[in-house]
């Protein structure tokens, strides 16, 4: 099992991988036309195609001082530069860094620790939970609520009445075969138990119902083997000698079903020791069928006395011919909330699946407790597997049934990693809860491990992304919506930085080509590039997860990052600024009949005023109503403050260091007039319809051809 937790893979997270991609492809994009850019330049400027601001030609062959080439091939070389520089989203890791440390800072208050950053937005692309049992869906408090001696029934009154012989041996094995403690500080006070939560139910039954000695007990006799409990076989046994006897006795303790097979004699109700046949051990199993319909968790107990080889007593434990003691039936009841949360879960499109250590039967009564299976399903239409079953089907088998199955039933640490291993396959993000060590490869191999916080291991926890603190399923769900929140946050960002990205490209681009001269200088594209990323980084990524984000179905691993509507609002929002600036490159000087520099002035404040009006567009990709719940985020409107108070101050004041012009009422009047315009602009190209699960979906393809559809870049 080490070696399944420690092969580490150096795997990207769905979005990093995303992320990567996009970051190249646009950076190549940006590199090309800044090499273009530089180019263009160059060659006007040696053909001597470029004019000074006094009308001379600024290159005229050999008379030109080599300080005055150099200080133009400076300039050209700064200008490509800077295109490059605008052009690469360096402030997207950024952006995802403060999304996921914003989100974690307020998941720790949901009961969520995250211990590794990228699971938050992993979680917000998740299809598949799955989810052990004990613990997580119930409440992980057990209690002995029915005992059987052989094929009856022992009710509360009739417990002292066992036969002796049977009592003392039932007494042996529970007193010695356990890794729980009883300690009595007073004869009167209540004994404190320590142990699983299986194992304290079972002694404190025994302790309180039957009025066993345990301490007593252990006292008397010598352990000679220890086998402890193990996930794969699911039960537990000691050997054992009583003082001076020559003879030692196997005890087995464990899964119901198993530890009767193991069994050919029971003793019935009188304490007469019979002979099991095949009869009875189909009625005992229907017995263990029984209760676990009823949601408990079963726990035979068996033994066997061997003779010693002239004092040479064996260090095996028996595992045949053994006879049965009794069987237990342990109540552990549902969490309550669990099932509202499976249902969020389901109507957010995220399949839930409870894989777990227990019996068939009682998995099945605990899963529709819980609303993971309708009570139609079961073995027959392969909703509810056995882990041997799983892990016995071939490849191809169990690629096909892995979707069907709900319930995965008796699965040792193998199978819940082969589970997760063929999820991931299929291309399911996959989600696993945990909390014992027999769930650390499982919780290690899934794109989110999410362990328990108290009754967890460390092995657990170790091999987790987020510890869940309370241990509740519902937690679960409340980092599901915060891995949506993050998700979608980074979109934001992505298309506001984007739209940036493009309107800069394209008007240096245009305007380097037809003139010379690139309108927007190197400090001005660099004030807008700190605007667009570190300061809409954190403006958008610090929303708050809002209802409709579990109303849509999972991205998964296929969906593109840039969605289709991403796209329309993002050229839209390019175009139309592209549009307005180039007028105002061309045609800027006459409409207002200013000069060169005051122009300049005016398609840096309107581009800055577009893109701070377009910071409200993008905080709803899809809804109109852009300003919904805006008053409770106030550091988005700090943000937007102080970046319109710093561009006053770069426009009206930093003349120099801007390279700027002081404007007039009117002209910023005019400035913010375009940029407003930026808001119904947003809202009709919501209008135009967007598919998007245009390949997915058969029955839209009428509607797609008419609608927009982008090639995205893979
Ligand atoms: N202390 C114990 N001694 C003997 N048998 C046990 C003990 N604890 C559990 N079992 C048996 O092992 C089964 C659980 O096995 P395991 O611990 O591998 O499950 P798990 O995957 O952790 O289950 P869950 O989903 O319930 O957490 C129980 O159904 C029970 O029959
Ligand atoms: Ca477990």
């Amino acid at each position: 099992m080490m070696s399944s937790i420690c092969h580490d893979l150096d795997e990207q997270t769905p979005l990093q991988a995303r992320l990567n991609k996009l970051t190249s492809s646009i950076g190549k994009v940006g590199l090309t036309v800044a090499v273009l850019v530089l180019a263009v330049l160059m060659i006007r400027y040696f053909t001597g195609n470029t004019r000074d601001d006094n009308g001379r030609k600024e290159y005229v062959g050999s008379q030109t001082k080599v300080s005055d080439v150099l200080d133009s091939v400076v300039g050209i070389i700064a200008a490509a530069v800077t295109i490059v520089v605008v052009a690469i989203p360096e402030g997207l890791p950024l952006a995802v860094t403060l999304t996921l440390a914003y989100s974690m800072k307020r998941m720790m208050k949901d009961n969520a620790m995250v211990r590794k950053l990228s699971a938050c937005e992993t979680m917000g692309s998740a299809t598949t939970i799955c989810t052990d049992k004990t613990g997580t869906l119930t409440l992980n408090q057990m209690k002995v609520t029915e005992f059987w001696l052989g094929k009856e029934t022992i009710g509360d009154n009739a417990l002292t009445e066992i036969e002796s012989e049977v009592y003392q041996l039932l007494q042996e094995g529970v007193a010695l075969n356990t890794t729980g403690t009883i300690n009595k500080l007073h004869a009167t006070s209540v004994p404190e138990i320590t142990g699983s939560p299986t194992e304290k139910a079972i002694l404190s039954w025994a302790q309180m119902d039957l009025g066993m000695n345990i301490n007593e007990t252990r006292e008397k006799l010598e352990i000679i083997h220890v086998e402890t409990f193990s996930s794969e076989k699911k039960r537990s046994g000691v050997l054992m000698r009583k003082n001076n006897e020559k003879v030692t006795h196997t005890h087995w303790k464990g899964a119901a079903e198993m530890i009767l097979a193991m069994c050919s004699n029971y003793y019935d109700r009188n304490g007469a020791l019979k002979s099991l046949n095949e009869e009875e051990k189909v009625q005992l199993g229907a017995i263990i069928h029984s209760m676990a319909s009823k949601s408990l968790r079963c726990i035979a107990f068996a033994h066997k006395t061997v003779a010693e080889d002239n004092g040479q007593a064996s260090e095996k434990l028996q595992e045949s011919g053994l006879t049965l003691l009794g069987l237990v039936g342990l109540k552990d009841p549902c969490r309550p909330g669990v099932r509202t949360a499976v249902e969020s879960c389901k109507s957010a499109g995220v399949n839930v699946k409870m894989i777990t250590g227990d019996n068939v039967h009682t998995a099945r009564a605990i899963a529709i407790e819980c609303g993971i299976l309708n009570p139609e399903q079961d073995m027959q239409n392969g909703a509810v597997v056995e882990g041997v079953q799983f892990r016995n089907y071939s490849p191809e088998e169990r690629m096909a049934k892995i979707d069907n199955i709900l319930v995965m039933a008796r699965s040792s640490p193998f199978d819940k990693l082969l589970m997760v291993q063929c999820l991931k396959e299929k291309g399911h993000v996959v989600a696993v809860t945990g909390d014992g060590t027999n769930d650390a490869p499982a919780l290690k191999e899934a794109d989110i491990g999410l362990s328990m916080g108290i009754q967890g291991t460390e092995v657990a926890k170790e091999s987790s992304d987020i510890v869940i603190l309370d241990d509740n399923f519902s937690s679960v769900v409340t980092v599901l919506r915060w891995g949506r929140c993050v998700y979608s946050s980074i979109q934001k960002f992505i298309q506001f930085q984007l739209t940036v990205n493009v309107a800069a490209l394209a008007i240096n681009f245009v305007a380097a080509i037809s003139s010379g001269k690139v309108p927007l200088t190197a400090v001005q594209l660099l004030w807008v590039n700190l605007i667009m990323d570190t300061l809409g980084a954190l403006a958008l990524a610090t929303e708050q997860p809002s209802s409709d984000l579990m109303e849509k179905t999972p991205v998964g691993r296929s969906e593109p990052l840039i969605t289709k509507i991403m796209w329309r609002n993002l050229l839209a929002q390019a175009l139309y600024q592209v549009a307005i600036l180039l007028t105002l490159q061309f045609k800027g000087k006459a409409m207002f009949g200013v000069d060169e520099k005051i122009k300049n002035t005016l398609i840096f404040n309107t581009f800055v005023l577009c893109q701070v009006f377009n910071e409200f567009n993008a905080r709803k990709l899809e809804k109109k109503n852009i300003f919904k719940g805006i008053h409770k985020n106030k550091l988005f409107l700090a943000i937007i403050g102080i970046t319109i108070i710093l561009q006053v101050i770069m426009v009206e004041l930093l003349k120099k260091f801007a390279s700027t012009e002081r404007l007039n009422w009117e002209q910023w009047g005019a400035c913010i007039g375009i940029a407003v315009l930026s808001w119904p602009i947003g809202c009709l190209v919501k209008c135009i319809p967007v598919s998007s699960k245009q390949l997915m979906d058969p029955k839209n393809t009428a509607t797609n051809q008419l609608s927009f559809s982008f090639t995205q870049p893979r």
